[in-house]
């Protein structure tokens, strides 16, 4: 690619598209475009064939897009080289401009055959004996060759981390429950102390294995919890030989594993261009492994790959990463929304909106392009939110469909669950929820279907009329669906990959670094600052009033 990228509002199609926003956009109604094209939703959905885990549909004929728009935003993904940029991530360049470094999920579940090199030297060896690594103590641990101190077989499996060395073990953790093979996980992220005092109170310190997964090593809410569970463990034991048998650590820092004092042949190393966010498939998986067995886990690799490979090869407009991407710019920049909401119609991916708040939010939650101006005229990151169907259904959907913002919505849904009971009973009740709320939000309900229905109940004269405009659906609110014969390892590996593939197009379409993540530094200093002002019970005067007033506040409350 040559150069650095215009400023994308001056993209000639990018003012196309704007053109055709103002004529159109508000005029675009999805129910009108089927009726016109019984085609619509052919052109406008994609299957991907799996190996052996079946198709994996993306239907996207829900949105406000008619083929011309379509046509100019897979043109902007080109005008904006997404191709090129693409090429470039999975080929080793230092595309995170701010950190010097390589960004290369990729490699640790490349499972072909050729080098992926950075600075000239292919890291795949390097990857596959830490996957070794992982394969070899996963299964020690699993058939109980791995022992504690005193030799009892290991039953709990505690990973301290947080943010990226949190987030994805737990959700996959959580997502893949149907292959757990028997030991119990649990999480603890937060530094207050609740946390963790509840997840000690759970476990026996014979029995517990607590994995420190951090990948600098200096992140202060994990190493407070991993000082605290070691406090824990040796004030059971009396013994600092203990460690060893109980403590393993996830990182990139070997000095700061070995001074925090476990040996250096119980950590799991990865590399500097392993982003936290895209961690869980490097060593930071390790409680993935021991929840679900090492096969599983390289299943969950396997998809991702096979995601991969889909998003370097399709043409864009057959590239669930790159439509996605496309999609969400056209309500980001267009049509000025500003959320976009994840709904996974299956209880275990209950934390797969958690999860990608940090994929999406820490990636592309930038004010600033690439080569350091202000984004002015622009939004980039849209918020990301979202819980299990049919929650929000009985939560926050009032708001989808007939609040006054527009909000894009991704449903995910398995045909098959892994929990077929009372003949299937449940899933049958799902399914047809999903299905009906995506049907909804797209068809609404008109003032005339309103008042028949209305009519029909017995309601008259002055109270149908007040009542009317609180039953009517605008529709026209935009879904997509994504729909998997089940949640497999596999699967869940393909879909997270396709939804970081789609951040990674949405930052180059934007032009900002979406590998690094200065936002969460400043509170980290602030905080820091703070700390020593909490060691008394003195009036602190050092702030602005209000935060004097709130830490003063607190101290006035410590007796
Ligand atoms: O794994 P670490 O180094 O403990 O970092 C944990 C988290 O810290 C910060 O909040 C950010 O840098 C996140 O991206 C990261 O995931």
């Amino acid at each position: 690619m040559a150069g650095p990228l215009p400023l994308l509002t001056t993209e000639p199609v990018y003012k196309k598209l704007q053109v055709h926003y103002k004529e159109n956009g508000e005029k675009i109604c999805i129910k009108e475009l089927f009726d016109k094209d019984p085609e619509r939703f052919k052109k406008f959905s994609l299957r991907i064939s799996t190996p052996n885990d079946g198709d994996i549909l993306l239907d996207y004929s829900k949105n406000r897009i008619t083929p011309e728009e379509w046509n100019l935003l897979l043109e902007l993904a080109k005008a904006r080289h997404v191709g090129e940029a693409r090429d470039a991530m999975m080929s080793g360049q230092a595309i995170n401009i701010t950190e010097n470094r390589a960004v290369l999920h990729i490699a640790l579940r490349n499972r072909g055959e050729e080098a992926i090199l950075v600075d000239g030297k292919n890291v795949m060896p390097d990857v596959r004996a830490e996957l070794t690594h992982m394969k070899e103590f996963t299964n020690q641990v699993l058939s109980g060759v791995w022992r504690g101190f005193t030799g009892k077989q290991i039953t709990d499996v505690v990973n301290i981390g947080i943010g990226g060395s949190d987030l994805g073990p737990l959700m996959v953790t959580e997502a893949l429950k149907p292959y757990c093979k028997g030991l119990r996980s649990h999480f603890v992220s937060n530094i207050d102390g609740t946390h963790m005092a509840e997840v000690l109170n759970k476990v026996n310190y014979e029995s517990t294995l607590f994995i420190i997964a951090s990948k600098t090593f200096t992140t202060q809410e994990t190493i407070t919890n991993a000082t605290s569970a070691k406090n824990w463990l040796l004030d059971k034991t009396k013994d600092p030989a203990a460690v060893a048998k109980h403590f393993v650590a996830l990182s990139t820092n070997k000095e700061k594993v070995t001074e925090f004092g476990i040996d250096s042949k119980n950590m799991f190393g990865f590399w500097d261009w392993v982003g936290g966010r895209y961690s869980l498939w490097s060593a930071i998986g390790l409680s993935i492994c021991l929840s679900i067995g090492f096969e599983n886990f390289e299943q969950l690799l396997e998809g991702a790959h096979f995601m991969d490979n889909h998003f370097k090869t399709a043409p864009f407009e057959q590239n669930a990463p790159v439509i996605l991407a496309m999609l969400g710019i056209w309500y980001s920049n267009f049509y000025n929304a500003e959320t976009h909401a994840i709904l996974p119609y299956d209880q275990y991916l209950h934390r797969f909106a958690a999860y990608f708040q940090q994929g999406d939010m820490e990636s592309n939650g930038k004010f600033v392009t690439k080569t350091g101006s202000k984004v002015v005229d622009y939004n980039t990151g849209p918020i990301i939110w979202g819980e299990p169907g049919t929650n929000g259904q009985h939560a926050f959907y009032q708001l989808i469909h007939q609040g006054t913002r527009l909000i894009p919505c991704d449903f995910i849904a398995p045909a098959q669950t892994h929990n077929p009971i009372a003949g299937g009973a449940h899933h049958k009740i799902l399914l047809a929820n999903f299905l009906a709320q995506t049907e909804a939000l797209m068809s609404g309900k008109t003032s005339e279907q309103a008042k028949a229905e209305l009519t029909k109940a017995g309601m008259s004269g002055e109270k149908l009329e007040q009542l009317l405009p609180h039953k009517v659906f605008t529709g026209n609110r935009p879904t997509n669906s994504i729909v998997v014969k089940k949640v497999t390892p596999f699967i869940l590996g393909a879909l997270i990959a396709m939804y970081e593939h789609k951040i990674f197009t949405q930052g180059i379409i934007w032009d900002i670094n979406s590998f690094d993540q200065w936002g969460v530094e400043l509170g980290k200093q602030l905080a820091k600052a703070i700390e020593p002002e909490l060691a008394n019970k003195d009036n602190i005067s050092s702030h602005d009033a209000s935060t004097n007033g709130l830490i003063n506040f607190i101290k006035s409350n410590w007796s």
